[in-house]
């Protein structure tokens, strides 16, 4: 489902003295279908950029992310821009510790969206919605209202909600854990491995060692040449 050949990524930092930063050197990796592979290796080893490189948030220096879109092969370091919001739509869905919210759109309207926007009914979406909220044990009574002031767990699990509302065949997952108690990483955890059983392929980071022992299936090596 992903190929990752080759890539390398060079941050610049023109405002401090165009101090260059290496981060990835001709990384590669395969992801096959209902795997996850954890990105593994120390703070600073480049495991978010490869991550957000496999959403098309940074672009590579080098290299290709060739991602199976339908029925076609993508790269998302040639795609135009339209190219990876179609991948992005359809295809990968993306799950970041932190939710970005839309003030006055309720948890359950930024729930629905990625499922009302491939053209699955409101009802449907909204069933869907509350059935991922209720497992994330998100009360019912915070469901109308916008999430600006639910606390960070609350605000994780509403993202993950989101971010499993589509049965996107790729997942990309950056500590979908970080701020939840063994309860909620417990209903996480079975989230992720229903996905891995439907076919989905997973790449995440996981600081969590419990959680990372239970879902991953392989880990990648950051900053060992592959
Ligand atoms: N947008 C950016 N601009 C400049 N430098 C960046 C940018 N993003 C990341 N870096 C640098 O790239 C290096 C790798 O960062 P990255 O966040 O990918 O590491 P990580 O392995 O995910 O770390 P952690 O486990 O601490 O989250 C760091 O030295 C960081 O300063």
């Amino acid at each position: 489902m992903i190929r990752v050949e080759n890539v390398s990524k060079t941050f610049v930092l023109h405002q401090q003295n165009g101090v260059r930063l290496s981060v990835l050197q001709n990384a590669s990796l395969e992801v096959n279908k209902g795997e996850c592979v954890v990105l593994h290796g120390h703070s600073g080893s480049g495991k978010s950029t490869l991550l957000r490189s496999l959403y098309a948030n940074y672009l590579p220096d080098q290299g290709h992310i060739h991602i199976c879109h339908g029925d076609e092969w993508v790269d998302l370091v040639q795609a135009p821009a339209r190219k990876v919001l179609e991948v992005r739509r359809a295809t990968i869905g993306w799950v970041s510790q932190f939710l970005r919210v839309i003030p006055r759109i309720s948890a359950l309207d930024v729930v629905m969206q990625p499922l009302l926007d491939l053209g699955v009914s409101r009802e449907a979406c909204a069933a869907k919605a509350a059935r991922l909220l209720t497992r994330l044990n998100v009360p019912e009574h915070l469901w109308h209202l916008a999430p600006s002031t639910f606390s960070g767990g609350e605000q994780q699990r509403v993202n993950i909600a989101r971010g499993f509302i589509v049965d996107y065949p790729i997942l990309l997952l950056d500590e979908p854990t970080a701020s939840l108690d063994a309860k909620n990483s417990a209903a996480v955890v079975e989230l992720i491995e229903q996905a891995k059983a439907r076919g989905a392929a997973i790449v995440g980071i996981f600081h969590d060692a419990t959680v990372r022992d239970r879902v991953a299936d392989r880990l990648h090596a950051m900053g060992v040449p592959s």
